[in-house]
């Protein structure tokens, strides 16, 4: 008896050292890919530094201080008076060749070289851009005719496939795995002529709403040193917010596109999963691993750029050809609507302050309230709406974005180098699904009722799952219902919860994405612009802030010290209906006090 207990300690502790030896193995092999990536793009970084300093600093300077419209031109320009429509072209700098491609894409590796330095948003440039910008400018003097958005310089999403680069998700064992096609936006942009030039910065997993990992590190907020430029698509938004390029794409499955938006002052749109195609997520290292595999939650491509009116213009652009049918036959074939889109359409527009699960902080309430205002004024008639259920609903998005119990995601953070905070933040899914249930029960004697709806919202099989697929159909039947019933086109409700807040805060605060994250449930088209900044009173009135249990504590203590930082809104409607979206929300941010198109684009 002894022997065979003497046998089964020494069997486990050898299966034990075992373990931790293949752990320390994999630690020091992942550590070996960081070290050389970190010295790749420190290449890279000088690479661009001296690409850069080919073109002559003033006329770098020059280029860089033209807007989107002024550098890329070619817009349809209406005017009215009451009885005459005139439709012309103009046709700007790239277009006409007063700047080549070559000029613009360099002006912008030294921009983004300039926005990396203040906030850490590049993960590797795409030397590529540079070869791809000299064909472009062979075609114009070989007399071809140029494509749309000729010559443009466009940043990129690290997680987005272009091909030759990597994409990692954070992850350091997806390091040395390149793509090996581009993603379908990635190839439509370069179909209509646009060079991809840079990758920028996301957060581990993509599956959280700050910007950082163990490979590139943290992306600061342009406004504000130690905070973050929201995620997961941050190094954009930094990038895009600090002058360092027009026009981004990031993605969105929770509000990726848009929280960051919001953080950083910029404009950026989702569509519906039905207008952009996701085709390709599985190539390079992730596949039915890491991405995925999560139907009804739909993620989503989108534009991000200083102004909403560059993302319509990116969206026209790819509307308006068949390209999204060609690249990805699931994708119906619908156009660019432009009668949504006209000028001066008047819509009805229901709108809410909070959504039932966590009420905003006062700027971010202040600023859908002055939205209301501006809209009215601008003629559009604006309905108190109520969006049923939110809370109930919350528990199911997070059931089915996590899908197997968070087992996946668990597992793929874990074996790779994940920042102790993920760890930390993630350690309550290492708790079997029976005892977080259990634990539920006690959040719920606290009066933790939010808490209490989290930890019951983890799967524990397909016939749960089934269930909540289930609910979420219903729901998008109830909510079209409604707004139907009560004559609404679209809804206006805040980005956000708390202004742009410390880098590990959302890691804390999952919970925060509410108002982006119910409408990759309904899989509306959505989009955000800047109304405003956090002020002196946002700041006073934050006190009254409830602090009923840890989340509104948290948001409260996160949220202070932010006057400066931008406000925006989210307006967001069924899918094919992103056109009316746009339209509204460039009524606003044209008619806003703070003009976003001057925002923090110091050169
Ligand atoms: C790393 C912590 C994850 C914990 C899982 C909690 C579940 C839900 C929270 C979701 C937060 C979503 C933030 C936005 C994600 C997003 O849109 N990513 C883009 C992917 O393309």
């Amino acid at each position: 008896m002894l022997v065979v207990v003497g046998a089964i300690i020494l069997g486990l502790g050898a299966w034990f050292a075992y373990q931790r030896q293949q752990r320390a193995e994999r630690v020091a092999h992942l550590k070996g890919k960081i070290a050389q990536r970190k010295n790749e793009q420190a290449e890279l970084l000088e690479w661009a530094r001296a690409e850069a300093e080919k073109i002559p600093a003033q006329r770098r300077k020059e280029i860089g201080a033209m807007d989107f419209k002024q550098l890329l031109g070619k817009f349809n320009v209406i005017t009215r008076d009451s009885r005459l429509m005139l439709v012309f072209t103009l046709s700007a700098a790239l277009q006409s060749g007063d700047v080549t491609s070559l000029e613009a894409v360099t002006t912008y590796i030294g921009l983004s070289l300039a926005a990396h330095e203040k906030t850490n948003c590049v993960t590797m440039y795409i030397k590529e851009s540079v070869k791809h910008a000299r064909a472009l400018d062979g075609r114009r003097k070989s007399g071809e005719s140029l494509p749309p958005l000729f010559g443009l310089p466009v940043s990129i999403k690290e997680s987005i496939g272009v091909t030759g680069t990597d994409k990692t998700w954070g992850y350091a064992g997806s390091i040395h795995f390149p793509s090996t096609r581009d993603a379908p936006t990635v190839e439509m942009l370069k179909q209509l002529g646009a060079v991809p030039f840079v990758k920028t910065n996301v957060p581990l997993s993509l599956l959280s709403y700050t910007c950082g990992n163990e490979i590139y590190g943290w992306t600061e907020n342009p406004h504000k040193k130690g905070r973050t430029p929201g995620g997961s698509t941050g190094g954009e938004a930094a990038l895009i917010a600090a002058g360092g390029s027009l026009l981004g794409i990031g993605s969105d499955v929770g509000g990726s596109i848009r929280m960051p938006a919001h953080y950083a002052g910029i404009a950026g749109v989702k569509p519906s999963s039905m207008r952009l195609s996701l085709l390709r997520i599985d190539d390079g290292y992730h596949g039915p691993k890491r991405g995925g595999g999560y139907p009804l939650i739909e993620a989503n491509e989108g534009p991000m750029a200083a102004s909403m009116e560059t993302c319509a213009e990116i969206l026209k652009q790819f509307w308006d050809s068949s390209l999204v049918s060609d690249v990805d036959p699931y994708k119906p074939p619908v156009g660019w609507n432009a009668a949504q889109f006209e000028e001066g359409r008047k819509y009805r527009i229901g709108y809410y302050t909070t959504d039932g699960w966590f009420d905003p902080t006062p700027g971010c309430v202040r600023v859908v309230e002055e939205a209301r205002h501006i809209l009215q004024m601008q003629g559009h008639t604006l309905v108190p709406f109520s969006l049923p259920d939110v809370p109930e609903m919350i528990r199911v998005y997070v059931a089915t974005l996590t899908v197997d119990g968070g087992v996946s995601l668990m597992g793929s953070i874990e074996e790779d180098l994940p920042p102790a905070i993920f760890l930390s933040a993630l350690r309550p899914l290492r708790v079997p699904i029976l005892v977080q249930r259990s634990m539920a029960y006690v959040a719920s004697a606290l009066g933790y009722w939010r808490v209490a709806k989290f930890m019951r919202s983890m799967t524990k099989s397909s016939v749960e799952l089934r269930r909540d697929y289930a609910s979420i159909q219903l729901y998008r039947a109830r909510v079209v219902e409604e707004m139907r019933k009560a004559n609404i086109d679209m809804l206006l409700c805040p980005a956000q919860v708390m202004p742009a807040p410390p880098h590990e805060a959302p890691l804390h605060l999952s919970a925060g994405c509410s108002y982006t994250a119910i409408y990759n449930l309904l899989d509306f088209g959505a989009g955000v612009c800047r109304v405003g900044t956090w002020n002196a009173q946002d700041e006073a009135k934050l006190e009254c802030y409830p602090t009923s249990d840890p989340w509104y504590t948290m948001a409260k203590k996160f949220s202070k010290d932010s006057v400066g930082l931008p406000l925006g809104v989210q307006v967001a409607a069924p899918p094919f209906k992103e056109e009316a979206v746009m339209r509204v929300l460039i009524d606003l941010e044209r008619n806003v006090q703070h003009n976003p198109k001057s925002s923090f684009r110091q050169r």
